[in-house]
């Protein structure tokens, strides 16, 4: 069942006399519980198309629907309450608290959402139980972005938005966080959507979009991804 579908979505910036279009009639749809890669050279529109999708932002043509409610004309407010319940965050630098502890920094979502799960077992299900009242700097960079998935997890949200997640860990602790991902999406059903340069993870998409100078050149669907520890860059 598709959870996902652009239709005709444009996303204009004006800057001055001159407009550009970062994306530019964009049309797909994503069917619920698929690992879904987006790829595109720097510029093509990946992060703009992420935005959207995530209610950072609205299209300036076209319509978005997720999980059966058109976003595309949400006031602000109503757009906070799509991310609270609808979405989790995964970025590049994790976009911890530093000033929290890592159980403070997952319990913090109990806060916006009123279905938030439980933050000591979300940390659990990322196996870092251990560290429950270490602050983010003084874990490794792959334990805080496992903390950021948790806190992503704890709003329990149907689709998983990362940038980059892997972007900033060696290849082996890269691995580990996507075959963690996957297993969102295989074990939970969770929708996971990943924007990344890195070729080598599209090998285990169940789709995988390209994006060129903001258009899609193409949706290709894989029978038979790779595991994520068949996956190395
Ligand atoms: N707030 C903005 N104002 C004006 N132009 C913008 C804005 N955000 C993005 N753009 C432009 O839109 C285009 C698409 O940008 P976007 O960030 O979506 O690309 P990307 O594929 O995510 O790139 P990267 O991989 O480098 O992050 C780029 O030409 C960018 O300069």
């Amino acid at each position: 069942m598709s959870i996902v579908q652009f239709e005709n979505v444009t996303r204009t910036y004006t800057s001055g006399d001159h407009e550009l279009k970062a994306l530019d009639q964009v049309s797909f749809s994503l069917d619920e519980g698929k690992f879904v890669v987006i790829l595109g050279p720097s510029g093509a529109g990946k992060s703009t198309l992420l935005n959207l999708l995530g209610g950072l932002d609205s299209p300036t043509e076209g319509k978005i629907t997720v999980n059966g409610r058109d976003i595309s004309t949400l006031s602000d407010n109503e757009l906070a309450d799509y991310r609270a319940a609808t979405v989790g965050f995964v970025f590049q630098f994790y976009n911890l608290i530093p000033t929290l502890t890592v159980y403070e920094n997952v319990e913090l979502v109990s806060m916006i959402t009123k279905n938030a799960l439980d933050a000591k077992q979300m940390i659990a299900e990322v196996g870092l139980s251990d560290h429950l009242h270490n602050f983010p700097s003084e874990l490794s960079g792959g334990e805080q972005q496992r903390i950021s998935i948790a806190r992503a997890l704890a709003k329990n949200p149907k689709i998983l938005l990362c940038d980059e997640p892997t972007g900033a860990l060696d290849s082996e602790t890269g691995v580990m966080i996507l075959k963690l991902l996957l297993g969102m999406a295989r074990d939970y059903g969770k929708t996971i959507v990943i924007v990344t340069h890195n070729q080598s993870i599209a090998k285990m998409a169940d789709v995988v979009i390209r994006v060129k100078n903001g258009k899609i050149r193409s949706i290709n669907e894989q029978e038979n991804p790779l595991n994520a520890d068949e996956v190395e860059w």
